[in-house]
């Protein structure tokens, strides 16, 4: 199990010269097809720095990575690439993670071109099936946009989009819908657990919010990290209606003071807070 990624005893030291941080302290995670799981804490937790060891944005300090049950370290640099590419990393901010000079269509077209020798017409199809498979339809209206053209939801289709491109095996998506409005990111979260469904994706959904975790990780489950440990890791509603541990219930009392509590919970104390409705099974 855990095939596709696994850490085993990860931990992350950042070092400078006036002091020592524990980022990631002795962390075992692990992905396999299809499998969700969302990773919550507060800021400074290690979050991040999991999700850029597993994306391979940054190397343990301690611990081992393996991608397909095959260890980084005793990889070729050839192999390791390959690994990673199947790793695609969804940013926080689609502002900053798409080229203000080129079109929805040549963002998505570079990378097909690039990885999977794409052109012609076989590359205008992928382009219009990757735009209506993240909602951006018709296609042809958004293909020529740039995006400065587009709403923030939109962006982040588009970047959802090329992260498909290279037919990922894993998504690790770190904040990736906190800069939208609540409105707009209920629809994106549903679109994304949509296609994390239908293509049996493994994803890493990084966020300091556990509402919005009970409502990605749906059937799946939830880490909480805690100064750089996982203090307690169990199926989702379980998780989030008995939590064990002190810190995630300071974590759901912090969820509902946002007030994302819902309206319709007939366990007020033990239900997570959200205002959008549950995502249908499966979905
Ligand atoms: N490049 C770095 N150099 C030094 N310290 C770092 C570096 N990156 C992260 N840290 C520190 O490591 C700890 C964990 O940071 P990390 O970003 O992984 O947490 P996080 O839970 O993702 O927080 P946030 O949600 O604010 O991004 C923090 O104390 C942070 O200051």
């Amino acid at each position: 199990m855990n095939g596709l990624v696994f850490l085993s005893d990860i931990s992350k030291v950042y070092r400078s010269r006036r002091r020592e941080v524990t980022a990631v302290d002795r962390v075992t995670l692990g992905l396999d097809p299809g499998q969700i799981v969302c990773l919550v804490g507060e800021s400074g937790s290690g979050k991040s720095t999991i999700g850029r060891i597993v994306t391979g944005l940054t190397d343990p300090t301690a611990g081992d990575l393996r991608y397909g049950g095959v260890s980084a370290r005793s990889m070729s640099r050839r192999e390791l690439k390959a690994s990673r590419l199947a790793v695609q990393l969804i940013h926080q901010d689609p502002y900053a993670s798409l080229n203000p000079g080129m079109t929805v269509g040549a963002t998505l077209a570079a990378p097909l071109k690039r990885h999977e020798g794409l052109s012609g017409t076989e590359l205008s199809r992928r382009i219009r099936t990757l735009l209506e498979d993240v909602g951006l339809t018709p296609s042809g209206l958004f293909e020529p946009k740039l995006p400065h053209e587009l709403s923030g939801g939109q962006r982040q289709r588009v970047v959802i989009a090329r992260s498909l491109t290279v037919d990922p095996k894993v998504l690790v998506a770190d904040e990736a819908l906190s800069m939208l409005d609540v409105s707009i990111r209920v629809s994106v979260l549903q679109m994304l657990r949509g296609l994390c469904d239908d293509r049996e994706l493994a994803v890493l959904f990084i966020t300091h919010d556990l509402a919005v975790a009970r409502q990605f990780g749906d059937g799946h489950t939830v880490a909480v990290m805690q100064q750089g440990r996982i203090v307690e890791h169990r199926d989702t509603a379980t998780l989030v209606a008995n939590p064990e541990h002190d810190y995630t219930r300071d974590l759901l009392r912090a969820a509902r003071h946002e007030g994302l509590r819902s309206r319709h919970s007939p366990h007020p104390q033990s239900v997570p807070a959200t205002n959008a409705p549950a995502m249908p099974p499966g979905r």
